[in-house]
C-alpha cells in the first residue's frame, strides 16, 4: 500500500486532516517530566495518548531530537504512534549528493515500526539528491515548495527567465518526479494565494500544510486547496502540544504531577479538527 493510500485511510478513519507536530522543545516540557529517563519521550507519549483519535498523522521535527537521547526518544515516539495506527512524517528536510542521500533515505522505512513512513526533503540540490527517496515506492516524500516562514519569499518567489516563480518550477518538477505516486508538496498556510495557485497547477499532489496555529496561517485555504482528492494534512505543532502550557505550569506548581497539559493538547487537536472539517 502506498503512503498516500494509507494516509487516505487514516483520514477517513478519524475524519480528520490534522497533523500533530511533535516538536518537544526541552525547555517547555512540564517540570514533572524533566527528571524522566527520556523526558521528550515521556512528553510525546502523553501527547499521543491524548491526541491520536484526532490525528491523521504525526510529524516529529528532527531538529528536536538530534542528540543521542533525542534519537532514542524519537524512535520510541515513532513506534508508539504506529501502535496507535497513525502514520508518521519525519520532518527532516534532507537531501544531498546521491551517495549521502542514500544514507538519509534509510530514515524512512514503512516496514520498520521504529522508522517514519514519510519525510520532508529539500529540492535545492535537484533530482539526484532526492532520487533515493523517490525510488522507495512505499514512502511519502514531501518536497519543500513554498515555505511558511517570512523569508520563504526570498528565493522561492523569484521569477525565472521562463516567467514562472521558483516555487512553481519546484511544483512542476515534483509532478515529473512523481512516477511512483509518492510525492507531496510542503506549502505554508501563511501563503494562501500560492496554495490556491499550486492546487491548480498540480491537482494530483497532496500537500502538507504547516503554519496554522502559532504562525497564524489561513486554515480555510489550507484545507480548501491543500487536499488532493481529499488527501493531505494540515500541521500544527506548538498550538497543540503546548496548548495547556499556562494551565499545567500553574497546576504542576500545586501537585507537581499534573498531566493536564496532555488533556489540553487533546482538546486543541479536537478543536482544530472541527475547524478544519468545516472547510472539507
Ligand atoms: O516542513 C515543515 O513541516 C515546515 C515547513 C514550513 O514551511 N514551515 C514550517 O513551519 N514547517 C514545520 O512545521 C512545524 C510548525 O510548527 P508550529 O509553528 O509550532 O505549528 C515546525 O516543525 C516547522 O519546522
Amino acid at each position: 500500500m502506498s503512503f498516500f493510500e494509507r494516509l487516505a485511510g487514516r483520514i477517513e478513519e478519524v475524519d480528520s486532516v490534522v497533523c500533530v507536530g511533535l516538536d518537544p522543545d526541552p525547555s517547555r516540557i512540564p517540570e514533572h517530566l524533566r527528571d524522566r529517563d527520556l523526558p521528550r519521550w515521556a512528553f510525546n507519549r502523553r501527547i499521543i495518548d491524548a491526541t491520536h483519535s484526532h490525528a491523521a498523522a504525526y510529524k516529529p521535527n528532527a531538529a528536536f531530537y538530534e542528540d543521542p537521547d533525542g534519537w532514542r526518544a524519537l524512535t520510541e515516539t515513532i513506534a508508539y504512534a504506529h501502535g496507535k495506527d497513525v502514520p508518521v512524517i519525519l520532518d527532516a528536510k534532507r537531501a544531498d549528493i546521491g551517495n549521502t542521500a542514500r544514507q538519509y533515505a534509510k530514515l524512512v522505512d514503512p516496514d520498520h515500526s521504529h522508522s517514519a513512513d514519510a519525510i520532508t526533503v529539500n529540492p535545492y540540490m535537484g533530482r539526484d539528491s532526492l532520487e533515493p527517496f523517490l525510488l522507495q515506492e512505499g514512502i511519502g516524500v514531501f518536497v519543500l515548495c513554498r515555505t511558511s516562514n517570512p523569508g520563504g519569499s526570498d528565493l522561492q518567489d523569484l521569477e525565472l527567465a521562463s516567467g514562472e516563480a521558483v516555487y512553481e518550477r519546484v511544483a512542476a518538477l515534483c509532478d515529473l518526479w512523481n512516477a511512483n505516486g509518492n510525492v507531496g508538496l510542503v506549502v505554508g498556510a501563511t501563503a494562501p494565494e500560492e496554495i490556491e495557485e499550486l492546487r491548480e497547477q498540480v491537482p494530483d499532489l497532496p500537500f502538507l500544510v504547516p503554519g496554522v496555529g502559532s504562525q497564524g496561517g489561513d486554515a480555510e485555504a489550507a484545507v480548501e486547496f491543500g487536499l488532493s482528492e481529499g488527501v493531505g494534512v494540515v500541521n500544527s505543532s506548538r498550538g497543540i502540544i503546548f496548548a495547556g502550557e499556562q494551565d499545567s505550569e500553574r497546576r504542576s506548581g500545586i501537585d507537581g504531577e499534573s498531566d493536564d497539559f496532555a488533556k489540553a493538547a487533546g482538546e486543541a487537536a479536537k478543536r482544530l479538527k472541527k475547524r478544519l472539517n468545516r472547510y472539507r
